[in-house]
């Protein structure tokens, strides 16, 4: 189902497990800000609706989505997290660079899933235009954040 045809924020909060024992590592990407501190502020929001502590949500930020891969590593490695959520937000420019920075980031961070048992949460946008990014953190198609924190609860869950 596209995007466009569901809201990233909606939950039933009655089919998530309580967070409150599980530490969470987030990884923020300091490229388009704006939108990864919305897709930031999605995912906290709806960790601490779910029960999960502050003190329970460990935050680290990067460069750029392709140092979410290493960011994430490092929060596995060094934080005792039961779960990481990479934040990010990719936006097309005029060459091919894009492509090179979402396939090789989507492939990092599922190479940390099969190398790690720390599961790290893909949240990274990839976007055509700034709209559609703004769109979905927080936008009219709801924060991709507050669905990666659902994910996240869910994993932990899975491997506690
Ligand atoms: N253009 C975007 C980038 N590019 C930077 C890379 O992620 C990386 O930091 C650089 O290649 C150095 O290793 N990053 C984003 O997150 N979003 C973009 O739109
Ligand atoms: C995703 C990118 O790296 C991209 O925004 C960089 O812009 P450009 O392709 O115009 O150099």
């Amino acid at each position: 189902m596209a995007t466009a045809n569901k809201n990233l924020s909606e939950y039933d909060k009655s089919t998530i497990p309580n967070a409150k024992n599980f530490r969470f590592g987030i990884v923020v990407s300091e490229w388009n800000a704006d939108i990864t501190e919305g897709l930031f502020k999605g995912a906290h929001k709806a960790l601490m609706d779910c029960g999960a502590t502050k003190e329970n949500i460990i935050r680290l930020n990067v460069p750029g989505s392709f140092e979410l891969i290493f960011g994430s590593k490092k929060m596995i490695t060094t934080q005792n997290v039961d779960v990481v959520i990479a934040i990010g937000s990719v936006i097309q420019g005029e060459t091919k660079h894009f492509d090179f920075v979402c396939s090789a980031t989507a492939q990092g961070i599922k190479d940390l899933n099969v190398l790690y048992d720390t599961p790290v949460i893909f949240c990274v946008l990839t976007d055509n235009t700034m709209q559609q990014a703004i769109d979905r953190s927080g936008g009219k198609h709801g924060n991709k954040g507050a669905e990666a924190a659902i994910a996240a609860i869910k994993m932990a869950a899975i491997i506690k």
